[in-house]
C-alpha cells in the first residue's frame, strides 16, 4: 500500500460555529496569532464578493439584508479559493456550515471532515448587545436583521452543531465571559495534551 504523499494530505478544518454576535471573528483572530491556523470568515468572503462587483454580489446582498444563507455552491467556491490561495494547511472556518444544505454539500465536494466544530455558547440577550455596539457598518447589523439572524441560528444552525456533537467532534466553550476569559477557555482546547502535561 502507497503512503499519502504530502501533496494528497487533506488541509485540517476547524468550524468555528455560534450565534450571531457569540465573538466567532474576535476569537478567531487570538487563534490565529497563537497557533499559526488562517482565519477564513464566510460572511466576510461573501461581503467581499459584494463589494468586488461579481455577478452574484446583488444576490448575496439581498441575501445577507435578509439574514438568509446564500446557496452553497457560491460560498464554497469561495472557501476553496481562499484556502488554496493561502498557502496554509490549517484552516479555522468561521459561521460555515450554516445549515444542513452547507455541511453536506461541503463535505461532498472538498470530501474535508472537520477535526472538530468550536461552538461558542452565548445567550441571544448578549449577542444582541454586541451587535449593536459592534459599528462596523454592517448592513445587517439592525434590529430587523438581527431577529431574522437569530431565528435562522435557531432553526438552521443549531441542528448542523447536534450533528457534530452526536458525532462527538463538538467543543463548547461559555462565549458569554470577557474575551479574554473565552480566550483561555480556547487556548485550552487548541493547546496539544502532551505540553498540558509538561505545565501542570
Ligand atoms: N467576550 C466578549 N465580550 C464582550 N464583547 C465581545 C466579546 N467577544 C466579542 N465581542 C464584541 O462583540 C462584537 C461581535 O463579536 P464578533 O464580531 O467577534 O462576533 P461574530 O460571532 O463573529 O459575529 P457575526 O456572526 O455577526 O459575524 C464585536 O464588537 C466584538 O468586539
Ligand atoms: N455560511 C454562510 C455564512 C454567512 N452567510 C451570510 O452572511 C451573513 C453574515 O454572516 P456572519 O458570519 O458574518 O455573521 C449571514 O447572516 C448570511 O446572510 C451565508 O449565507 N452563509
Ligand atoms: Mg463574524
Amino acid at each position: 500500500m502507497g503512503s499519502v504523499s504530502d501533496a494528497e494530505k487533506k488541509p485540517a478544518v476547524i468550524f468555528v460555529l455560534g450565534g450571531p454576535g457569540s465573538g466567532k471573528g474576535t476569537q478567531c483572530a487570538n487563534v490565529v496569532e497563537h497557533f499559526g491556523y488562517t482565519h477564513l470568515s464566510a460572511g466576510d468572503l461573501l461581503r467581499a464578493e459584494i463589494k468586488s462587483g461579481s455577478e452574484n454580489g446583488t444576490m448575496i446582498q439581498n441575501m445577507i439584508k435578509e439574514g438568509k444563507i446564500v446557496p452553497s455552491e457560491v460560498t464554497i467556491k469561495l472557501l476553496q479559493k481562499a484556502m488554496q490561495e493561502s498557502g496554509n494547511d490549517k484552516f479555522l472556518i468561521d459561521g460555515f456550515p450554516r445549515n444542513e444544505e452547507n455541511r453536506a454539500a461541503f463535505e461532498a465536494v472538498t470530501k474535508i471532515e472537520p477535526a472538530f466544530v468550536l461552538f461558542f455558547n452565548c445567550p441571544e440577550e448578549e449577542m444582541e448587545k454586541r451587535i449593536l455596539s459592534r459599528n462596523q457598518g454592517r448592513e445587517d447589523d439592525n434590529i430587523e436583521t438581527i431577529r431574522k439572524r437569530f431565528n435562522v441560528f435557531l432553526e438552521s444552525s443549531l441542528p448542523v452543531v447536534e450533528y457534530y456533537d452526536s458525532k462527538g467532534k463538538v467543543r463548547k466553550v461559555d462565549a458569554a465571559k470577557s474575551v479574554e476569559e473565552v480566550f483561555e477557555a480556547v487556548k485550552a482546547i487548541f493547546t496539544p495534551k502532551e505540553e498540558k502535561v509538561i505545565a501542570a
